[in-house]
């Protein structure tokens, strides 16, 4: 474990999971500083994980590993109150969406080493899928390095940085997708006499079990797919209904559309 100190640098939704995940795998509590915009924010970061809350400017000073958790459009001003403090040898981690690590080089010292890391929310149970990679002036090590935070969080996987707006296409946002057919899965129960709390224990389980097979079977999905669609049975009547609305293209168009507003937010950065 490196020995560096990690400070997450407005730590809201996502931040708050890069910290609980490394207490989780071990990391020692005086080794992470956490900032937050407002008072009770900290304060109660500071209660419930045990760690120093500080201000940006001091985390900037102190930590070595600085991690960037607040939106893409508040990334400029945070940059702008670290950029002062930070030197060349520490490295930046973004979580931010859409940003290429370019426009953090350009708000801080010539030199200093950008990783862009696009996690996701399934994180909190230790099931992220995290897709890191190389920015300006990062090497193998810097790599490793956010490997090796990112780890206690789920998987990880190293890609070059011009597949980033796919990834949080795909990943980066993916639970919601999921969360949104779930959603409509149980009102679809709701809508054939299912009381709801059946309805959701049926659609968690079913969800749960299929990303399990289709994880650990190492089968295409159309294998599994197939399997459950019997002639002249139910699925099939179903998957009629499902392509007659176009969901296919649906989801084409949707993933898309995702990864144009991650290149708007890039250009809409200031
Ligand atoms: N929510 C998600 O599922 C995912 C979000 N992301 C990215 O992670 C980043 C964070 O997203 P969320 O955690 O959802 O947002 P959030 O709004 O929960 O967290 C951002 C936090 O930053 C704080 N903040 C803003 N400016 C600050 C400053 N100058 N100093 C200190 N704290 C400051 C805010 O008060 C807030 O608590 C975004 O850039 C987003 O694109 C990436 C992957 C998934
Ligand atoms: O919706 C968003 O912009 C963020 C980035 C990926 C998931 N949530």
């Amino acid at each position: 474990m490196t020995k560096h100190t990690v400070a997450v640098l407005g730590t809201g939704k996502m931040g708050e999971l890069v910290l609980s995940g490394l207490l989780r795998s071990g990391w020692p509590a005086d080794r992470l500083l956490a900032t937050a915009r407002r008072p009770a924010r900290g304060a109660e970061l500071a209660e419930k994980y045990g760690v120093a809350v500080v201000g940006n400017a001091e985390a900037a000073e102190r930590a070595g590993i600085l991690a960037v958790g607040v939106k893409p459009q508040d990334a400029g001003t945070l940059l702008g109150e670290i950029g002062p403090r930070v030197t060349a040898d520490r490295l930046v981690v973004s979580l931010c969406a859409g940003l290429p690590t370019t426009f953090f080089a350009a708000r801080l010292p010539e030199g200093t080493p950008v990783v862009r890391v696009m996690t996701n929310t399934p994180a909190l149970v230790g099931q992220a899928m995290s897709a890191i990679s190389a920015g300006v002036h990062a090497t193998a090590e810097h790599v490793a390095l956010a490997e090796e935070l990112f780890r206690p969080l789920g998987s990880t996987v190293v890609l070059p940085e011009y597949q980033q707006d796919a990834v949080t296409a795909l990943s980066g946002s993916g639970p919601a997708y999921f969360y949104l057919l779930a959603e409509a899965m149980i009102d679809a129960g709701v809508l054939l006499g299912l009381p709801r709390q059946v309805a959701h224990a049926l659609i968690v389980q079913t969800a749960a079990g299929s990303a399990a097979m289709l994880r650990d079977s190492g089968e295409h999905p159309v294998k599994l797919r197939e399997a459950v669609t019997s002639p002249a049975g139910t699925t099939i009547a179903a998957i009629r209904e499902l392509e007659n609305h176009g969901v296919r293209a649906a989801l084409l168009d949707a993933l898309e559309a995702a990864r144009d507003r991650a290149r708007e937010i890039a250009n809409q950065a200031i």
